[in-house]
């Protein structure tokens, strides 16, 4: 729920599938491309589209900030079917008096791409600025930023907590004595950390290497659709080692962008698929493409599903019973991974996302929890966690303001008669459209 309602909202019904879904789906467009175009657009050489961009409250906090920052963003009349395109003109060059500008409070909401990639904007525009967010936002790793905002040089007051609310006050970097700045950080718990500082790499004065010193980087495709991002706006990112990144000081291009549909909140609805034995087609699935999501085309056929791409429209067909699955760091995408392991015939093992204690809520408790709630058989380990197969029955299931666990939610209520969501609205951080797109879907195929 969002914070600042006051008034817990019912649960939410979650639709029951009596019969094979059959429907063609068209989602929103992604939320990390919208929010790394959106900041490039803040720091480029001129005004920049985007089209087909998301509209959901993860990209109105982007929006918010850049414009608390002096960016000027305009929806304008564009072709998409969720919203207006959006025309953006960049943050004036700090003047030498940025530094004594007002304090700007800037609102990061839960959404990890604000609070990670738009304190370094701040601090290279000189623009003093608070950041804070939801209660469980203050959770969330930051330290990793605060540390590389001091390494480059900037003033961060977090009165010692590591994390959210904290103050960037001082700015432009002080020359330093090394060119380019090398920033050594523990990028362990969010390939986010990495994403934040090669997005804004080109504008350090002498540009920027950054280093990953400590366990293995989760996530590593948003780190390659970062790579992809800027080199799309002019902008090259040497891949130095497996865990080191140089880009040269230079400028961000401007751009025209169309935004691809986000291919990770596909899932729900290509698990509805899965789990009823029945096809869901999605238009226009971009090949290529950096988006995690399209793992659904590997993930969804070792679950026992039907897989195909044709002339741009991805179907998938579910099985009569859908197989458990062995799988590594499956990022954002494990909690609709982990929503078919709990209706699944055999065990399945989903390691390499022990990160995800620090996403939107610890997910791997809230798992764990969830399909133990709905009778199922599940278990935190280190890493992950492993789901047994066990007979499902009715119940509510928690959300925890996570988009991801209220969609795991609805995609168990299609399999199971009687799952109620507790605040389906908690799906506006990336997809404000799912309730309405997933009853739309359900209807179509006759369900409850
Ligand atoms: O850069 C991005 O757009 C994202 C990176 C990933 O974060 P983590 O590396 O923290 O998993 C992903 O889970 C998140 O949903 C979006
Ligand atoms: C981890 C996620 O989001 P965020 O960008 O807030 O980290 C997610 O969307 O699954």
């Amino acid at each position: 729920m969002n914070p600042a309602d006051p008034v817990a909202a019912p649960t939410w019904p979650a639709p029951f599938a009596s019969s094979p879904i059959d429907a063609t789906v068209r989602v929103p467009g992604s939320k990390s491309l919208t929010n790394r175009y959106l900041v490039l657009a803040a720091i480029a050489d001129g005004p920049s589209v985007l089209r087909h961009p998301l509209h959901s409250r993860d990209s109105a906090l982007m929006i918010a900030a850049l414009e608390a920052l002096g960016a000027r963003i305009e929806r304008v009349e564009g072709t998409g079917v969720y919203g207006p395109d959006l025309r953006v003109t960049p943050l004036a060059p700090a003047g030498p008096d940025a530094a004594d500008a007002p304090l700007v409070d800037i609102d990061c909401g839960l959404a990890g791409t604000v609070m990670r990639f738009v304190p370094p904007i701040a601090a290279l525009a000189g623009r003093p600025a608070r950041f804070d967010g939801d209660p469980h936002a203050r959770t969330r790793p930051m330290d990793t930023v605060i540390d590389a905002l001091r390494q480059l040089g900037f003033a961060v007051h977090d009165d010692g907590l590591a994390a959210l609310p904290f103050t960037v006050t001082s700015g432009p970097a002080a020359p330093r004595s090394e060119s380019p700045a090398h920033v050594r950080i523990d990028a362990g718990m969010s390939s986010q950390f990495v994403s934040a500082l090669l997005l804004v790499g080109c504008r350090v004065p002498g540009g920027l290497v950054v280093e990953h010193v400590g366990q293995t980087i989760p996530s590593l495709d948003h780190i390659n659709m970062t790579i992809d991002v800027l080199r799309d706006v002019g902008v090259d990112v040497l891949t130095t080692s497996k865990t080191s990144w140089k880009v040269d000081e230079g400028t961000v291009r401007a751009f025209d962008t169309l935004i691809e549909q986000d291919l990770s909140n596909a899932g729900p609805f290509l698990a509805a698929a899965m789990v009823t034995g029945g096809t869901v087609r999605i238009p226009d699935w971009p090949t290529p493409t950096t988006q995690v999501g399209d793992l659904w085309r590997e993930i969804l056929p070792r679950m026992g599903g039907r897989v195909q791409l044709t002339e741009g429209t991805l179907t998938v067909s579910g099985p009569d019973q859908i197989r458990g699955i062995d799988l590594a760091d499956a990022s954002e995408l494990a909690p609709t991974v982990a929503a078919l392991c709990a209706v699944a015939a055999d065990e399945s093992r989903l390691t390499g996302i022990a990160h995800l204690r620090g996403h939107e809520t610890n997910r791997l408790a809230a798992l764990v929890t969830e399909i133990t709630r709905l009778g199922g058989d599940a278990e935190e380990i280190d890493d992950g966690i492993v789901v047994r197969p066990r007979p499902l029955h009715a119940g509510v299931v928690d959300s925890y303001a996570d988009h991801r666990m209220a969609t795991f939610g609805a995609v168990l209520g299609l399999a199971v008669d009687g799952v109620r969501v507790e605040d389906i609205g908690t799906t506006d951080k990336t997809m404000p459209e799912f309730p309405a797109l997933w009853e739309r879907m359900v209807d179509s195929a006759g369900g409850s």
